[in-house]
């Protein structure tokens, strides 16, 4: 894992930009893209890019069930205010939030993916260690498959939402194995709150315990990190 600190999200937003562009140079043509506070930063320097998406594709992690692409909470609706309206793509997949049948929604998913293998994908971490919707104990062989979110999870995200009552309580998301099938990786962690994750990410074992430690497992990691969120590596 390539290991880069920089100072603030604004330095982490122009560092990630950097991946990207290299890798547009390099020849991908589909990008993993993720949703949360993390990655913002990263989406304002491509926005303002003269970057062209246009014949591109991007394939996002995750969203949450219960929720129609329209909702102001969704990822699609994340997606469309922060990159895409400004940037669109020839193609950009959200695993459907508002189909109910999972068993249809995932298979749907993973042909999506398989049909657009991933050059370059984003990823933030959660507090808890999972990237995208991908819990602690996830098989790390899993491809898009429905999860029950954590009630870690669940209050992380409740600041988005009037109260934590309205956040959904499941998600579709890319499995480990979707993931780990990248080309080439980017993570991205701010703060405090993500030092134990990522040292664990890191320096830790390989364990379900920690879905983050198989990007140990990736030939092609790059990991932005704040200070804060470098604090407990050794
Ligand atoms: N599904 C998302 C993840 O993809 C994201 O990485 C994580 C961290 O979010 P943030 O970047 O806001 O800290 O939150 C959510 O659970």
């Amino acid at each position: 894992m390539k290991v880069q600190i920089v100072s603030d999200k604004q330095a982490g937003g122009q560092a990630g930009f950097r991946v990207f562009e290299d890798a547009l140079q390099n020849g991908a043509k589909v990008l993993g893209l993720a949703t949360g506070s993390t990655p913002v930063t990263i989406y304002e320097q491509l926005a303002a890019s003269d970057l062209d998406f246009s014949q591109l594709t991007s394939v996002n992690l995750d969203e949450y069930v219960g929720l129609n692409a329209d909702h102001p909470q969704s990822y699609h609706y994340f997606m469309q205010e922060h990159l895409f309206n400004a940037k669109p793509f020839a193609h950009s997949y959200v695993p459907d939030g508002a189909d109910l049948d999972a068993a249809k929604a995932t298979s749907e998913y993973d042909q999506i993916i398989a049909e657009n293998p991933i050059d370059l994908q984003l990823l933030g971490l959660g507090k808890n260690g999972h990237i995208g919707f991908n819990e602690p104990g996830t098989d790390p062989d899993s491809t898009t498959h429905k999860v029950m979110l954590t009630d870690s999870t669940i209050d992380a995200n409740a600041r988005f939402f009037d109260n934590a009552d309205e956040v959904p309580r499941y998600a579709y998301s890319m499995g480990i194995g979707s993931i780990l099938k990248a080309k080439q990786i980017l993570i991205v962690a701010y703060g405090e709150a993500k030092a134990a994750a990522v040292a664990a990410m890191i320096q830790g074992p390989v364990t379900p315990d920690v879905p983050a430690s198989y990007l140990q497992t990736h030939p092609n990691v790059t990991v932005i990190l704040d200070e804060a969120a470098a604090s407990q590596l050794d």
